[in-house]
């Protein structure tokens, strides 16, 4: 019998009333993805904005963490101007020293074709491009018109894909500029289906300062899913107004299965203006996808590892909520951290501390349950 069957029969014993808010968190669950992938910008849109150099083998360090864990991709650095982002002008020197693992991707962020040429010279087999709504962020940024963004890409995306490279597009401002505030919805959707057309195998719709609510989210993913299908798409939040998490479950109940996210929530544009936070921190995302029991891949202790070492190296706070949690109660019970409370262990360093719990406990206690039970029970997975 499998166990929609089970549930049935079980809700039958329920109050009337229980029965519905069953069936009302059924339907929610039975439309979130089982796998996410989980595209981590640490390394480049988390650096980009830090006033403070980190040299290129810190970030080496830091990108070999962030693979480790578990992200499916890494975006490993920008082939921009160094006068426009000093803290990427050693591009070249990070591919470098990067060694690529197995089944995890590497992208780059390219803006024009001087980029995609230094980007190939120096190995890079995947490569991101962007596109923007917005006049005043597109001239801030990409030093052009909306429209010439989109010829960019397309020109760069075409000579990706003729180099057999992997090509993501980014469409900028998705919900909000700096400068004009709300797009609307079906110039977003343009530039998404545009980007596509010019041969992008995925189209991340960036709140670039954060501004979208679920809400928000909702309309513009109305807009683009009939253009663009969920197995396309990415989101990528900022957490300026405390939305990011929000609108990435939004994201989700829509079948969209890519999430950017910047360990220790760093990360931020440049040319955005002030008062833009960072991304939404990986170790929020990854801490509420194991709760929805929704597979990442990625390892909640590494994250907080990596996104430790990184903020100790800048000198800076930790804005994961999820991460300076764990590090002063350790995860909440029925995880494996639970029983070593506080996490780390008198004179154990977090490297040790992610190691050791990264261990499988000798029986697996059952995992992510939900008041009604296991939560692949309650949404509905056949057995
Ligand atoms: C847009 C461009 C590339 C100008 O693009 P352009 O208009 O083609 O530049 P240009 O031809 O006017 O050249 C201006 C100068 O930049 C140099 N230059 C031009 N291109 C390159 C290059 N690829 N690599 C190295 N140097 C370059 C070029 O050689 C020249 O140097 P000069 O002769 O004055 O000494 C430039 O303005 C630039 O690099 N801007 C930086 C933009 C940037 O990196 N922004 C942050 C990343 S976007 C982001 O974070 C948002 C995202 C993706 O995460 C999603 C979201 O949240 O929205």
């Amino acid at each position: 019998m499998t166990t929609r069957l089970r549930l049935a029969a079980h809700t039958l014993r329920l109050p009337r009333r229980a029965q519905h808010t069953l069936a009302r968190a059924q339907h929610t669950l039975a439309s979130l993805p089982a796998r996410v992938r989980i595209y981590e910008l640490g390394a480049r849109d988390g650096l980009q904005n830090e006033q403070r150099i980190v040299d290129a083998a810190t970030k080496i360090e830091l990108i070999h963490r962030l693979a480790r864990m578990g992200a499916s991709s890494v975006e490993t650095t920008s082939f921009v101007s160094a006068r426009a982002v000093p803290q990427m002008a050693d591009c070249e020197a990070v591919m470098a020293g990067v060694e690529q693992r197995e089944g995890t991707d590497y992208p780059v962020l390219v803006l024009n074709l001087k980029g995609f040429e230094r980007a190939k010279a120096a190995g890079a087999r995947s490569i991101a491009v962007m596109a923007v709504p917005s006049v005043t962020f597109a001239r801030k940024n990409n030093n052009c018109t909306p429209a010439e963004t989109v010829e960019r890409a397309a020109t760069v995306a075409a000579a990706a894909n003729a180099a057999g490279m992997r090509v993501r597009g980014y469409v900028s401002c998705a919900l909000g500029c700096p400068f004009e505030g709300a797009m609307e919805p079906a110039a977003v959707a343009d530039l998404a289906e545009g980007l596509q057309a010019a041969g992008c195998h995925e189209v991340c719709l960036a709140d670039t300062i954060g501004t979208g609510t679920p809400g928000s989210m909702r309309a513009l993913l109305l807009e683009v899913l009939p253009r663009v299908p969920s197995d396309q798409l990415a989101v990528h939040c900022h957490d300026t107004y405390g939305q990011a998490l929000a609108n990435i479950y939004e994201a989700l109940q829509h079948g969209v299965s890519v999430i950017d996210s910047s360990v220790a929530g760093l990360g931020g544009c440049p040319f955005a203006g002030p008062g833009a936070s960072g991304n939404v921190a990986t170790e929020d995302v990854v801490y509420m996808l194991d709760g929805l029991g929704i597979e990442s891949g990625v390892s909640f202790e590494q994250a907080v590892d990596a996104g430790e070492f990184i903020v100790q190296a800048l000198g800076r706070h930790n804005s994961s909520r999820a991460a300076v949690a764990f590090q002063r109660r350790g995860r909440p019970s029925g995880s494996a951290a639970a029983s070593r409370p506080g996490g780390r262990l008198p004179g154990e360093s977090w490297k040790q501390a992610a190691d050791e719990l990264s261990e499988p406990p000798a029986e697996a206690p059952p995992r992510r349950l939900f008041p009604y039970g296991p939560l692949s029970s309650v949404r509905g997975d056949a057995v």
